[in-house]
């Protein structure tokens, strides 16, 4: 089970501090249990109130079932219903709060000095330290929990004249705990900011490395390292490699005649050409140099290649680029090089059969493909 999302906006960090909100009370779902058990069997309290001790047994486990389903099954719920799931949530475990300090307030009024209740001052203090922690991705949430652990209790025990050294106590301890919950939730924001700052940061470098910052295509660097593996997937798979080389015809003039700003966005427009025409999931764009582009083409025969250069081909020539009022017919002189790569050869061999057929190209009179 993946507990952790990627975070990228405001809406990533509430699904994730919800999960650890509800991943996080599987620890105290034991030790609710345990603790009771120990307090009923040790403290006496279950031969003094047998009956009492069966009922509250009952409760405390369908309260634990509960949570302990609520949480199991959030994987398949909580996503098309977050806001009802929290609800449910934070429902059963003020239930479970109200459960502990009630068994508090029971048993003063029983007995104020009994085992069972000093057992359940430890269960409450113990509980609500471990809640901090558990909790500390919602700071109003724990807030609210450590009113109805303490508060009762502490109210209770200022009414008993022998009893109030113990509400002064709680008092004190309760807002050590607040101010315990106010660090741990500040660890958790800052945690989580700075998780996002390293994802930005490892996006930015990692488009940086691969994509041309003009045509947004991928550029010659991230070329080099996922040309190699293609080739060894068609060894692999015994499969055909195709590789265009695409030069644009006289773009020297094009700058000239029409200033720099108009050859950018004309390059960006060949990008997109050739982005639309190669239509397969697989298939990959990159601006080579300058005026240059290449697209490989795994799994691809000699047939398929050729077609869809005279496609590209056509399609540079047959849209005129238009910029503002100024317009111009694009050419483009493509070599194909297709080849079934073998067993320890190199891809240069295909990017030099590319490079051979686009020189053909360019010596027979431009705007025309050349198989090598
Ligand atoms: N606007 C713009 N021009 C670029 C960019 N990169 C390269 N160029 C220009 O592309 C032109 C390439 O010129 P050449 O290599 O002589 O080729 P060509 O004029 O296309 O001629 P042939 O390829 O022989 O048809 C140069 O003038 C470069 O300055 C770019 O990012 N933006």
């Amino acid at each position: 089970m993946n507990t952790t999302t990627q975070i990228n906006s405001v809406d990533d960090f509430r699904r994730q501090s919800d999960l650890d909100f509800i991943l996080s009370a599987r620890i105290g779902l034991l030790v609710q249990i345990l603790g009771w058990l120990l307090i009923v069997i040790l403290t006496g309290f279950y031969s003094k109130q047998p009956l009492l001790t069966l009922q509250l047994s009952w409760l405390i486990i369908v309260i634990s079932l509960l949570r302990f389903t609520h949480i199991a099954l959030h994987q398949y719920f909580y996503a098309s219903s977050s806001r009802i799931w929290m609800a449910t949530h934070y429902f059963l475990l003020l239930l479970q709060a109200l459960f502990w300090s009630g068994f508090y307030v029971y048993q003063i009024n029983l007995d104020a000095l009994s085992p069972a209740l000093l057992a359940s001052i430890l269960m409450l203090a113990v509980d609500s330290n471990g809640a901090i922690f558990s909790m500390r991705s919602k700071l109003v949430m724990t807030q609210i929990y450590l009113v109805l652990m303490l508060l009762p209790a502490a109210a209770m025990s200022f009414g008993q004249d022998n009893l109030q050294f113990l509400a002064y106590l709680l008092i004190a301890y309760w807002m050590y705990l607040l101010a315990f919950a106010l660090r741990c939730h500040k660890h958790y924001i800052l945690n989580h900011s700075f998780q996002l700052s390293l994802m930005k940061n490892k996006q930015d470098i990692d488009s940086k490395d691969k994509i041309d910052s003009l045509t947004k295509i991928y550029n010659r660097h991230y070329f080099e390292d996922c040309f190699e593996y293609q080739w060894q997937l068609a060894i692999r798979n015994s499969t055909e490699i195709a590789l265009l080389m695409i030069d644009i015809d006289h773009f020297k003039t094009i700058n000239e005649a029409h200033g720099q700003e108009f050859g950018d966005q004309c390059l960006v427009h060949i990008a997109d050409v050739i982005r639309q025409s190669a239509k397969r999931q697989t298939d990959m764009v990159i601006r080579y140099a300058g005026e240059e582009f290449v697209l490989i083409l795994p799994d691809t025969e000699q047939a398929a290649a050729l077609k869809l250069a005279e496609v590209i081909r056509h399609n540079l020539e047959f849209e005129e680029f238009q910029c503002g009022d100024d317009s111009h017919t694009i050419t483009a002189s493509i070599g194909v090089g297709v080849v079934q790569p073998k067993q320890f050869s190199s891809p240069t061999l295909l990017l030099q059969i590319a490079e051979m057929a686009l020189f053909q190209a360019k010596i027979h009179g431009r705007n025309r493909v050349e198989l090598g």
